[in-house]
């Protein structure tokens, strides 16, 4: 076809209530069922098929209930990666030759469904397998992921309308946005079925093709989004899934000349590995491999003393709290004056108390278990370490069960001490560390916060006050990649506030913006001369 196209114009997709009695609800409770009494293959996607892995059997089971298996999946071999990768290898001169509108239409189309009718399905697997309530399984697995899938197909085009801004006379020049050569590895975490999916497809939209290890604990998911790409059309092996904990894939993947690049979101000890890795294979590679990552977090709120103390309060709360700080947004320190402390100290032990823990499939509650026994071991040494140091007093919560699943309490601890663990070391869960500096203080605790913070992912600045606004924004620029006013630090909505952070929280090439699609670009530039040069001496030799 010829002709310049345009994609329809994206628009975050509105989450849905799901209240008692209406429509949303009374379709996700037969997937919730569904999936619940199924007891799933997870299998490998090795060039379109669905291909058990010879590995070791590993359950997937219900974080709120760790008794029930989910489904099993067989980790990926050496040799099954290997004949993943050379599916990638064999599709990609086909998937490269389509044109971003073809491309583009698999994801769009998938956004569709996503948001029709595999939405229920999406949140059910989403809810059961990683423990999010509906709410935050509709914002992440269904409106984020259909938001990464719409605009990236719009921003893609951005990219590829860039062309250069002058042309000398007789000069037509062009630039070529192709794909990189060899296959981009994506490796991905647990707490996001939109990230986990936005990280393969998004390298995929730009051309290449991609091996895919998704997280043993986002297992389920994944493979649901793996079927819902598939029903879109996405042609076989430009996207393999292999399973497994990651070091047998790596072994594999890290040594294979055609790796063209890295998309990664998880810890920030993981990516560091990853790039020693490719470092160290460096003179291996055919291309320098792109390697792209978003990590930990240690995200901060710093309130003034002219906070409103019913915003901090649930700033605090929603950001510290919701999928039970399990996301590298997550609000894991506060800074709080004095003067207001004594108005928030109460409210907030008393709403972190009764906030409603237990499984997602009760609709009343407001958060549920911890990812994993090992996720659930760190927090029960944390609350134990705090429990018996001097200086940090345990305000709510401090507990933690694991006779039914992994249920970790919401916890507040005020810590005396600026330099305390608590308030720089990432947990990853529902543990919030709260240090009250005197009112005067302010500048000096935003200074220390600037300087001190090995990661800069998200922040917060509660204020009513323009000037202290202004100076923290200043003051702070370099320690959030994501900078809230007035707000809790998480939820960031892809076209509205692109996502990603620096130092210790990544390469911050922001998911769902142009800025990431860029790096799975490789461009050409082509010089046109209408009227060639035919003698070969300069004007100054006479
Ligand atoms: N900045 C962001 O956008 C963002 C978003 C989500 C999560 N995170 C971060 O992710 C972390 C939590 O996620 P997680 O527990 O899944 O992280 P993780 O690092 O434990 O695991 C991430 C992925 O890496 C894999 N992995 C581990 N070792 C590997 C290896 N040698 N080779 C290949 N793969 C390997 C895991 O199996 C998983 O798929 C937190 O630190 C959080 O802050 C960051
Ligand atoms: N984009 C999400 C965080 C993803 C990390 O886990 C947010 O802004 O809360």
């Amino acid at each position: 076809m010829d002709a310049i196209t345009n994609v329809p114009a994206p628009v975050n997709e509105p989450p849905r209530p799901y209240t008692a009695g209406g429509a949303d609800r009374a379709a996700l409770e037969p997937a919730l069922k569904e999936i619940w009494g199924t007891r799933a293959e997870l299998t490998n996607w090795i060039g379109g098929e669905a291909v058990p892995g010879g590995g070791e059997p590993t359950d997937v089971v219900a974080p709120f209930e760790k008794s029930h298996v989910l489904g099993t999946f067989r980790a990926a071999t050496a040799d099954d990666t290997t004949r993943a990768i050379e599916a990638a290898r064999q599709a990609a001169p086909a998937w490269a030759a389509l044109s971003i509108d073809d491309r583009a239409a698999i994801l769009l189309k998938a956004a569709d469904l996503l948001t029709g009718s595999w939405r229920a399905v999406t949140n059910a697997a989403t809810m059961l397998g990683q423990a999010k309530t509906i709410y935050q399984a509709e914002i992440d697995a269904v409106c984020e992921l259909a938001d990464f899938w719409r605009f990236n197909a719009h921003f893609a085009r951005q990219i590829y309308a860039e062309q250069p801004a002058a042309n000398s006379p007789g000069v037509w020049n062009r630039m070529d946005h192709r794909p990189l050569e060899g296959f981009v590895y994506a490796v991905t975490p647990f707490n996001f079925t939109s990230i986990a999916a936005n990280l393969p497809t998004a390298p995929a939209l730009m051309g290449n093709t991609v091996l895919w290890k998704p997280s043993p604990t986002q297992a389920l998911s994944a493979e649901y989004t793996m079927r819902l790409l598939a029903a879109a059309g996405l042609p076989p092996g430009v996207i393999n899934l292999v399973h497994g904990a990651g070091p047998e894939v790596s072994g594999v993947a890290l040594n294979d000349p055609d790796l063209a690049g890295i998309h990664f979101t998880g810890s920030t000890a993981t990516f560091q590995h990853l790039w020693q890795e490719v470092g160290k294979n460096i003179t291996n590679y055919r291309s320098y491999p792109r390697i792209v990552g978003e990590t930990g977090g240690k995200d901060f709120v710093l309130a003034h003393p002219s906070a409103d103390v019913d915003v901090l309060r649930t700033a605090l709360v929603r950001g510290a709290f919701e999928y039970s700080g399990q996301k590298c947004s997550a609000a894991s320190r506060a800074y709080v004056p004095r003067s207001v402390w004594a108005r928030l100290r109460e409210g907030l032990a008393e709403t972190t108390k009764a906030l409603p823990v237990g499984a997602p499939t009760d609709f009343a509650n407001f958060t549920s278990a911890v990812i994993d026994a090992r996720a659930f071991a760190k927090h029960q040494a944390a609350l134990e370490r705090a429990a018996a140091t001097a200086g940090i007093e345990v305000l709510a919560g401090g507990t933690a069960d694991d006779s039914t699943g992994y249920f970790v309490d919401p916890t507040v601890l005020v810590v005396d001490d600026p330099a305390d663990e608590s308030l720089s070391t990432e947990y990853f869960g529902p543990i919030l560390a709260v240090h009250v500096y005197d009112d005067a203080d302010f500048d000096r605790v935003a200074a220390g916060i600037a300087k001190d913070s090995k990661y800069a992912l998200t922040g917060a600045i509660i204020a009513q006050d323009r000037q202290a606004v202004a100076r923290a924004m200043e003051t702070l620029r370099f320690a959030a990649g994501n900078f809230y006013i007035n707000d809790k630090p998480t939820g960031a909505v892809v076209g509205q506030q692109p996502f990603g952070g620096a130092r210790a929280s990544g390469t911050n090439d922001k998911a769902g913006a142009p800025q990431n699609l860029q790096r799975w670009t490789s461009t050409r530039s082509i010089k046109e001369t209408f009227e060639p040069a035919l003698d070969w001496r300069y004007p100054h030799m006479g």
